[in-house]
Parts: C-alpha cells; structure tokens; sequence
C-alpha cells in the first residue's frame, strides 16, 4: 500500500504503540496503553479520535473501559511502511561523506585506456573522467569502511605498464551515493588516508547530484549481491 502523505504521522506511531504493546492481534486498553508506552492519557485520547477517524483502529467500549484493535487498514498502513524502508538492497553499513576537491589528478588516472577497459569490462559502464572524493569525519564511519572493506570481495582491476610508466592495481566496490549507484575504489597507490573515498559513475555526479565541495552525503557501503 503506497502511504498518502496525508496520513498522520502521530498515527503511525500509535499504531507501532499498540502493537509494542501486545496489540497486533488482541485489543488493548487505553489505560494499558498508557501503562506501557508512558504517554499521557489525555494524549492518547486525541490521537485514537484521529485514528478512528481516519480508520486505522476500532473503538470497543465496555462500561468506562475504552479498547482498541489495529484495524485492516491500520496493518495495511503499517505495512506500507515497512515496504517503504525495506525497498532496495540492504546496506552493509550507512555513513556519511563531505565533498572535497582534490588536486586534479583522479581525471588522469581515470583518462588511461588500461583502466578504462576494465572498468567497462567489470561494471559495464564507461566511468566519467574523474573520481569524486568524499572525506569521512567521524571515526566510527572510518572504522565501518575499514570493516566494510575487510569483508566485501572487491572486483580487482589488475596494475598494467603504458608509456614505459607503471600503474598499480584499483579495488572497486559498490556504493550508493545518495541514493545513486556508484563505485568505490580504492588504488594500491594513492594519496589519501583511510578517511577518504574515491568515488566514481558513468554520471558527473556533481552536476547530477547537484554536489558542491562542503556538502554532505550518505554512503550506502554495498556488497556485490
Ligand atoms: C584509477 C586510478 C588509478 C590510480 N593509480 C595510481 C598509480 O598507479 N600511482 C599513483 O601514484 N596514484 C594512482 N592513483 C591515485 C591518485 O594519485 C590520487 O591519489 C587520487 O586519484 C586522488 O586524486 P585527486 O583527488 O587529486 O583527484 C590512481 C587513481 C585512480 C583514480
Ligand atoms: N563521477 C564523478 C567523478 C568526478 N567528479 C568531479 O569531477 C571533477 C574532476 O575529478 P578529479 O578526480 O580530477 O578531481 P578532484 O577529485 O581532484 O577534485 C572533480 O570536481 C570531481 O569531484 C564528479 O562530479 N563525478
């Protein structure tokens, strides 16, 4: 069920309230409910008359005992929002990046035909001409890529020699930026610490993201199935 935007958010959370508290499937009082979930009573009341009103609970009144059962529609909803936060692959670990500019030199690298060919070999795409760095700030998000790193199996492009020059080999993983398929890699030279990644697209993703340098971006870190 796609959620109207016009439902009531404290209605999603009285719905998750009863069912905490034992009420997917048996009614619950509104005193229990208050026992258990320590919202004021009065609170409670005004948000089962939108709930009721919308449908999303049945009222049973037995003497000065109101219940209340999650109705069809309720778990329709609830279910909704579940769908919502589960669609899409699930991330390994979620961190957050600042854009920062670099010295020019991941457009060069990314220029070179020994590793344009693998890339389209490997991802299927032809990436852009350059890589976008983000710097993670937080010492736990440095740790979760260090893991992340550890335990993902990375696609190798192998280290090749052009121009009497050698490069060295790149580990691609992938990621989501903001929402956007992308890849991670890392080369076996490079001039950065772990607290940066190095992302690269088929898309500018500057332009595509709309991404200045200072801005802040979430990182699904992804594994390959
Ligand atoms: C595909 C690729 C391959 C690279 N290979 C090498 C290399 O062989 N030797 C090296 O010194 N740096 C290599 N680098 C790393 C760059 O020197 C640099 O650390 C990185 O790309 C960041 O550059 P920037 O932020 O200035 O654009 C490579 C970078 C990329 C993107
Ligand atoms: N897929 C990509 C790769 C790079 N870029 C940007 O393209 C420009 C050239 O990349 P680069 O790697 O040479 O530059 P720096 O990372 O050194 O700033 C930079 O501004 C990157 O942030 C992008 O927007 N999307």
């Amino acid at each position: 069920m796609a959620i109207s935007n016009r439902v009531n958010q404290r209605t999603v959370l009285l719905l998750i309230s009863l069912i905490q508290s034992g009420g997917r499937d048996k009614p619950i009082s509104l005193s229990d409910l208050a026992e258990f979930t320590g919202i004021p009573k009065p609170t409670l009341v005004r948000w089962f008359k939108e709930a009721e009103n919308g449908g999303y609970v049945i009222r049973a009144v037995k003497g000065k005992r109101h219940h209340f059962i999650v109705s069809a529609k309720g778990l329709a909803l609830l279910n909704g929002v579940c769908e919502l936060i589960s669609s899409g692959e699930k991330p390994i670990e979620r961190i957050a990046g600042e854009v920062f500019t670099g010295l020019g030199e991941g457009a060069y690298y990314m220029s070179l035909e020994g590793y344009r060919r693998e890339f389209l070999k490997h991802l299927g795409y032809e990436p852009f001409k350059g890589t976008l760095n983000l710097r993670i700030i937080s010492k736990s998000a440095i740790y979760s890529v260090i893991k992340w790193i550890e335990k993902v199996r990375p696609v190798i492009v192998p280290g090749f020699t052009e121009s009497g020059r050698t490069f060295g080999s790149v580990r691609i993983y992938p990621v989501r930026l903001n929402g956007e398929l992308c890849h991670a890699i890392f080369p076996e030279r490079r001039h950065y610490n772990a607290d940066v990644i190095e992302v690269i697209s088929k898309d500018n993703l500057r332009r595509k993201l709309n991404l200045k340098d200072g801005d802040i971006v979430t990182v699904d870190l992804l594994s390959w199935d």
